[in-house]
């Protein structure tokens, strides 16, 4: 089974699936170096207007594969994985259509960082997210951070990241987070044919929103938190952290 998958919906709407359901969608090695092909086949697409992303099953992602990720063990380590999947998330940013992520349930960890990478939000009322990072000693690091900053404010975003709770549905809309609650995969369908007819308008519109110099500074803020949580990744608390998820769970 492939770990991402990817579907024009039409000329102008793709959809990428992250497919690990036993997993909640679990980002490991293999859906992350997949996520960058697509992302770079997409970045050519002058015909491109939306990308939807979604979760497969009934998550949407509960962040890095713990299990994979355990082997990682000094910052060093750590970097082999969050600078490809910060580059991930960079290259949604970087897209010139809207991007929009749908949220059927749990979007947690590193999943609420993907989330955060879009333009838009949008969840079902089984949608739930929480930077639980730091419940597993480490921060954000793949760019979520200052991307939450960016949709909510400062000071939600604090609170959001600092207590590591995960929200409702109906919390995360009231917050901005999610920017619609919607029933089901017909109505984000919907929501993508909403944008006018020329992709080149829409993609004018992105450029002239996140002009170079700004998206620059975007990019160091996430290289800044990329270090952050290197140094705490390889710290004694967060493999232990991790090791009793496993433990727990298997
Ligand atoms: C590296 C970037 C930074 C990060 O992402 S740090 C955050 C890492 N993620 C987490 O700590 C989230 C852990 N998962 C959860 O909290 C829950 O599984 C979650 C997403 C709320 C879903 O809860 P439930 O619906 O009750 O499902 P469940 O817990 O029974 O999980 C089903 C199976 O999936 C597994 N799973 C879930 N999240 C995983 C993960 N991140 N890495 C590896 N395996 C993961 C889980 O162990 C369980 O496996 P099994 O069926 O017991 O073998």
């Amino acid at each position: 089974m492939m770990a991402v998958m990817m579907e024009y919906l039409d000329k102008n709407t793709v959809r990428i699936i992250l497919n690990r359901p036993a997993r909640k969608n679990a980002v490991n090695f293999e859906m992350m170096h997949k996520l960058n092909g697509f992302l770079d086949e997409l970045d050519k697409d002058e015909d491109l207007t939306v990308l939807w992303i979604q979760g497969e099953g009934e998550a949407f992602c509960s962040g890095g594969d713990l299990e994979e990720f355990h082997g990682l063990r000094t910052a060093e380590e750590a970097k082999k994985m969050l600078i490809p999947m910060s580059g991930v998330i960079k290259k949604i940013i970087s897209l010139d259509a809207v991007t929009v992520s749908y949220l059927n349930g749990p979007a947690v960890g590193g999943g609420a960082e993907i989330a955060s990478s879009t333009d838009f939000t949008l969840g079902n009322a089984s949608a739930k997210a929480g930077f639980i990072q730091g419940n597993l000693a480490i921060t954000t690091g793949w760019g979520g951070a200052s991307l939450l900053k960016r949709r909510i404010g400062y000071h939600a975003a604090l609170k959001m990241l600092a207590t590591a709770k995960v929200y409702s549905a109906q919390e995360l809309r009231d917050l901005g987070f999610v920017h619609q609650i919607v029933n089901d995969e017909k109505d984000v369908r919907q929501w993508c044919t909403e944008w006018v007819k020329s992709p080149e308008v829409v993609r004018a519109y992105k450029k002239n929103l996140l002009p170079e110099v700004e998206r620059k500074q975007l990019f160091e803020l996430i290289n800044q938190e990329i270090e952050r949580c290197a140094v705490l990744w390889e710290g004694e608390a967060h493999h232990k952290a991790v090791e009793q998820f496993n433990n727990k769970q298997r």
